[in-house]
């Protein structure tokens, strides 16, 4: 609550201000002064002096220096006939007294303000008015504060008292804000800083900051009354006013709370309760409380709000009323429920890991079976690759003996003769070769060449039948090949053309064998199915002597002269080459 003495002076102002932002300096600043000058002070300024000193001890709730600057004022009133300082006088005591709930306190204001009735100074006139409208606002009379604010505004403003009227809408907010015109009352206080600022009152426009930064507040402008509150914390730390500072806390933490930093304001509270309770300022810190409980009750610390309620309700010694028990019971109603959702949420919570850790081993337990199903699949396909390898290899060395097999098959039946069973001209010229290309050693008996033939086969052919024809072939080799032995080879080089070929047998032995065979042939017996009476050969004998005969095809070429030479010689006969040379 700002009081200011009447002045239109700029050291006056400063001097009213400082008995509001530094009230122990100024009361002894006016006890040096009032000692120094005695009685040679003039009446007006001993009083303004005085007046500056009680409203100074009255800010920093100093009754001693109260009372010293009273009863000087009752003294000055007295002695100088000053009822104007016989008003000051009780001004100062009604505001003491509203402001420790001395009942009396408002009726002793109208008694100060009846003293200066009959003044005609309109500045002593506006001073009275504004200390009314201070008492009624103090004492929490609104609708009698204003109408008694505006006139003090209006004499203020014909004085052009920019301090005075910076006074007025300061005390003008208070009494809306009690009304809950939170609108007028914040644009009052917009009004008391600017004519405070241009009253040059730098300190009391950032006190009055507090008060609009509540009312900003409560339209949800909660930037603007951080920023006011703020900028008031800075000053009451830097002056150590700790209540003030407090409060400002308070609405920091509240804009905070409101901008929804919930933590950092309930934080901000906490530390600005342990404050309060270390400076003892219990009266404000029942409202800190309260602020406190319901910031723990926002971030969810139901315990901590009722602890603060509860200290709250023993600082207010209202812990036994009805109402007060009301909000005790519904904090703990609410704080059990809260432990109740708690617990609840915690046992949901456990139960959600368990289910959690469960499916953890579940899809483990499914994982490692699947990787098992795997290794079993795997396992069992490279089992079938393993058996259908061994079976493709088996397969393949079978199909490769029944080829060679096969082979071996082709490569005898190349050198077959097809009908007869015995070897082919193909074989009979292998072997020839193979005897050829051998070593030819002097002294040993020469290879012989037996080239025989059938004799007039055409005939037999013609008169038994072709088939017939097919079993004389037959009957034939069968003879020949028992009767050539070892190491003679018989083949069939043509219809009805053989070869005996008979290594290192020499031309006499070759010519005993042929002449054998000749004659063996002419005396077989035919079977009694086949009508033919006699079987002749011709053979033609050929000695391979490396001179006539050097290579194979002249070996054939000299024994196929001797059978031709056989044959024309009348058949059934055996001629040797030499004897054609
Ligand atoms: N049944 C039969 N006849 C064959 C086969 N190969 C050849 N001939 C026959 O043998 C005969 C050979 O006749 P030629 O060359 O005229 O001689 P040839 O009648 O034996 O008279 P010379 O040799 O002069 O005594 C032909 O009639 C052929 O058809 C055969 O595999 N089976």
């Amino acid at each position: 609550m700002l009081v200011a003495v009447p002045a239109a002076a700029a050291s006056m102002d400063a001097f009213r201000e400082r008995a509001v932002t530094n009230p122990h300096s100024l009361i002894a600043s006016v006890r040096q002064q009032l000692d120094r000058a005695g009685t040679a002070l003039p009446p007006a300024r001993e009083r303004e002096l005085l007046w500056g000193m009680g409203t100074a001890a009255i800010n920093s709730n100093d009754d001693a220096a109260l009372a010293e600057a009273t009863l000087r004022l009752d003294s000055l009133a007295a002695v100088a006939h000053d009822p104007v300082a016989a008003a000051a006088a009780g001004f100062l005591q009604a505001r003491h007294d509203i402001a420790n709930g001395i009942s009396a306190g408002l009726g002793e204001a109208l008694q100060a303000a009846n003293k200066v009735l009959g003044q005609t100074d309109p500045r002593i006139m506006a001073w009275a008015r504004y200390q009314l409208c201070d008492a009624y606002t103090l004492d929490d009379k609104p609708d009698k504060a204003l109408p008694v604010c505006q006139q003090a505004l209006a004499g203020y403003r014909a004085l052009n008292d920019e301090f005075g009227m910076g006074d007025v809408e300061n005390d003008t907010g208070i009494a809306l804000a009690s009304q809950d015109k939170v609108d007028d009352a914040a644009a009052a206080y917009v009004r008391s800083r600017e004519h405070y600022a241009k009253a040059k009152a730098g300190q009391l426009v950032v006190l009055v900051g507090d008060n609009l930064a509540k009312m900003y507040l409560k339209q949800g402008r909660a930037r603007e009354a951080m920023a006011l509150s703020q900028a008031s914390l800075k000053q009451e730390l830097g002056a150590g006013r700790i209540s003030d500072s407090l409060d400002s806390t308070t609405d920091i933490a509240l804009a905070e709370a409101a901008l929804g930093q919930h933590r950092q304001a309930y934080a901000r509270m906490r530390e600005a309760v342990v404050r309060a309770r270390q400076a003892g300022i219990n009266g404000q810190l029942i409202g800190m409380l309260q602020v406190e409980s319901r910031m723990a009750e926002q971030v969810g610390d139901l315990r901590q709000a009722l602890d603060d309620e509860r200290e709250a309700s023993r600082l207010n010694d209202t812990a036994d009323t009805p109402a007060q028990r009301l909000v005790e019971t519904e904090l703990e109603q609410r704080y059990a429920t809260r432990e109740k959702e708690l617990r609840i949420s915690e046992l949901e919570h456990a139960n959600e890991l368990k289910d959690l850790q469960l499916r953890a081993v579940k899809a483990e337990a499914e994982r490692r079976r699947e990787q098992q199903q795997r290794q079993r699949l795997a396992n069992a396909m490279i089992a079938i690759l393993a058996g259908a390898l061994s079976l493709i290899v088996g397969l393949l060395v079978l199909l490769l003996r029944a080829q060679r097999r096969h082979a071996a098959e082709l490569r005898a039946q190349a050198l077959r003769d097809p009908l007869t069973g015995i070897a082919n001209r193909r074989a009979f010229q292998q072997r020839a070769s193979e005897l050829l290309d051998g070593p030819h050693e002097a002294g040993i008996a020469a290879h012989v060449l037996l080239l025989i033939d059938i004799d007039h086969f055409k005939s037999i052919n013609d008169s038994i039948g072709h088939p017939q024809g097919d079993r004389v072939l037959r009957i034939l080799t069968d003879y020949l090949g028992g009767a050539v032995g070892a190491p003679c080879f018989v083949a069939r080089i043509g219809g009805e053309e053989f070869a005996v070929l008979c290594p290192r047998t020499g031309l006499a032995a070759g010519m005993r064998l042929a002449e054998r065979l000749r004659a063996g042939t002419a005396e077989l017996t035919m079977p009694d199915d086949l009508p033919l009476e006699r079987l002749t050969i011709s053979i033609g004998v050929a000695p391979f002597d490396g001179v006539r005969c050097r290579d194979l095809s002249s070996w054939m070429r000299a024994a196929d002269l001797a059978l031709y030479a056989a044959k024309s010689g009348g058949r059934d006969r055996v001629m040797e080459s030499r004897l054609l040379d």
